[in-house]
């Protein structure tokens, strides 16, 4: 039997699994916890990633490994391959504000004109998540850090990199799916775009010539193979594949194709779409991103993903199971209690300075079980808005699988059809990105035009009566939020 591993360094935590190359059956998993916090050294993924590791029983008998990664995050390293400052993450605003500045820039001072450009250019329009906003704000508050710069990377391309045995910066690779985040590569022409590099660092086109940025690999690319000594362990045996982008991970460990959608609730939200054809969106709302197979993967994404629930329990001092209990004792439209959740300011609509709020508090409505239900509601209310943005852009959305940590709450499951309006399957909870990386080592390995096909386990097929009420009235308190973040 051959062995595949697939790697998921999400925001939370580091997962790790390992698969029969030929069947997808699961053989080994384990995990291990990322630091708290919107700036994290590397080196605290690459300490996970070898506790995850010997948690799944080592790599001595795998034959290929990929890593798939949280987007975005900012791995900034200088001429001898250190890291030169923590990593800033994509739920990191710091950046915002230089978001703004390089709409406007490129609009030569028009920011409508500017939205355009960003998102015929790459795609997708800056906000504080993505790569390029970063580099902007590093270059104005940190200039002795921007200037040391000479390789920018991504959490997946700098731990693939490490696993290589980090062979000197010209051998860092990344793949089209994770390069379409970052801001300065085109996912249409499969391109860098190093005069919006040289505008983020405020820089000529010249002077950031020598920059390096990871190889571009293909979907089924090898990219090297494991150093002799590393992770305290012989890896010379692994053949490494490019990795991916955790969302473009998560859709080729569902087997997603072009049409169909995914929900997924970690500590994003995200959903994201297969599509044959790339989008560019000029509102900012979907993030014309690429596949892992060679498509495009049109993706609205919020800060505020499965972490409203821990909210909420941590309010009412409860578990999940109670919470879920609570959310499923209460009636739709949880009493009048409407809970919007942007408890980390939000991205998906752009107010990274937004706070949450709660309304239509009564002496009546306010309990504990209203309350978690409003939470439920909430958060799946924020889904409904991206699907709407996804399928704005031409995306037909007529089912959704609903996956990440969140999905294994009750109360989500059973609220999310009738909050979605559609359709929902829920595959068996599982780590759908480190599925897709190990899917992603296994194509390496065997190689041909299309990934292997693996049977998914245990789907659960959900319908309900929709509940436009309640999306409703999330709507009304939203476009509060949205007016008071103008004023
Ligand atoms: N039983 C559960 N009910 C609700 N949420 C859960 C449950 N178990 C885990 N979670 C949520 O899953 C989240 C982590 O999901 P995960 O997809 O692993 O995130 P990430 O990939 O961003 O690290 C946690 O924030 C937690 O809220
Ligand atoms: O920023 C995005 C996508 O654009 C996020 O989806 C990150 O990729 C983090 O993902 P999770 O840790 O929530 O899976």
């Amino acid at each position: 039997m051959t062995l595949v591993a697939g790697v998921d360094s999400s925001t939370q935590s580091c997962k790790v699994v390992i698969r029969d190359a030929a069947t997808g059956a699961l053989l080994r998993q384990g995990r291990a916890g990322h630091p708290d916090g919107t700036e994290v050294h590397p080196d605290r993924w690459w300490a996970a990633l070898g506790e995850a590791v010997d948690g799944a029983g080592g790599l001595d008998d795998v034959a290929a490994l990929s890593v798939g990664g949280q987007q975005h995050g900012m791995v900034v390293l200088d001429a001898d391959g250190q890291v030169i400052r923590p990593a800033l993450l994509w739920n990191d605003t710091r950046s915002a504000a230089a978001a703004r500045e390089l709409v406007v820039e490129l609009g030569g001072g028009d920011e409508a004109a500017g939205r355009r450009a960003w998102a015929q250019a790459v795609g997708s329009v800056p906000v504080a998540s993505l790569t390029i906003t970063k580099l902007r704000w590093l270059a104005d508050h940190e200039p002795e850090a921007a200037a040391r710069v000479a390789a920018v990377c991504l959490p997946h391309d700098w731990l693939t990199w490490r696993l290589s045995g980090a062979q000197g910066l010209e051998t860092l690779a990344t793949d089209r799916s994770d390069a379409s985040g970052t801001g300065y590569f085109d996912p249409v022409a499969g391109a860098y775009r190093r005069d919006l590099l040289a505008l983020a660092l405020r820089r000529s086109r010249a002077e950031v010539e020598d920059i390096v940025l990871p190889r571009v690999a293909g979907p089924s690319e090898a990219v090297g193979r494991g150093a002799r000594q590393v992770l305290g362990r012989d890896l010379s045996h692994l053949v490494l594949g490019p990795g991916c982008g955790d969302n473009a991970g998560a859709a080729l460990g569902l087997g997603l194709r072009p049409g169909q959608t995914s929900v997924s609730l970690g500590t994003s939200g995200v959903v994201a779409a297969v599509s044959a054809t790339p989008t560019h969106d000029a509102s900012g709302l979907v993030a014309g991103f690429a596949d892992a197979t060679g498509a495009y993967l049109p993706l609205a994404c919020t800060l505020n993903g499965a972490r409203v629930l821990d909210a909420a329990k941590t309010v009412l001092g409860v578990g999940y199971e109670d919470l879920d209990r609570l959310a499923l004792s209460a009636e739709p439209g949880a009493g009048g209690l409407v809970h919007v959740p942007y408890l980390e300011g939000e991205r998906t609509p752009n107010l990274p300075e937004a706070t949450g709020v709660l309304t239509g508090m009564t002496l009546g409505s306010l309990t504990a079980a209203n309350y978690a239900r409003a939470a439920v509601e909430g958060l799946l209310c924020l889904m409904g808005a991206c699907l709407d943005a996804v399928r704005a852009q031409g995306v037909e959305v007529d089912g959704v699988s609903l996956v990440g940590g969140g999905a294994r709450s009750a109360a989500v499951r059973a609220l999310a059809p009738a909050v979605l309006s559609v359709g929902v399957e829920v595959p068996e909870p599982g780590e759908y990105v480190a599925d897709g990386a190990a899917k992603q080592a296994a194509w390496v390995l065997v190689g041909g035009e299309e990934p292997p096909s693996w049977e998914l386990a245990g789907v659960e097929r959900l319908r309900a009566e929709p509940q436009p009420q309640v999306r409703a009235a999330y709507d009304a308190a939203a476009a509060l939020v949205a007016g008071a973040q103008e004023r």
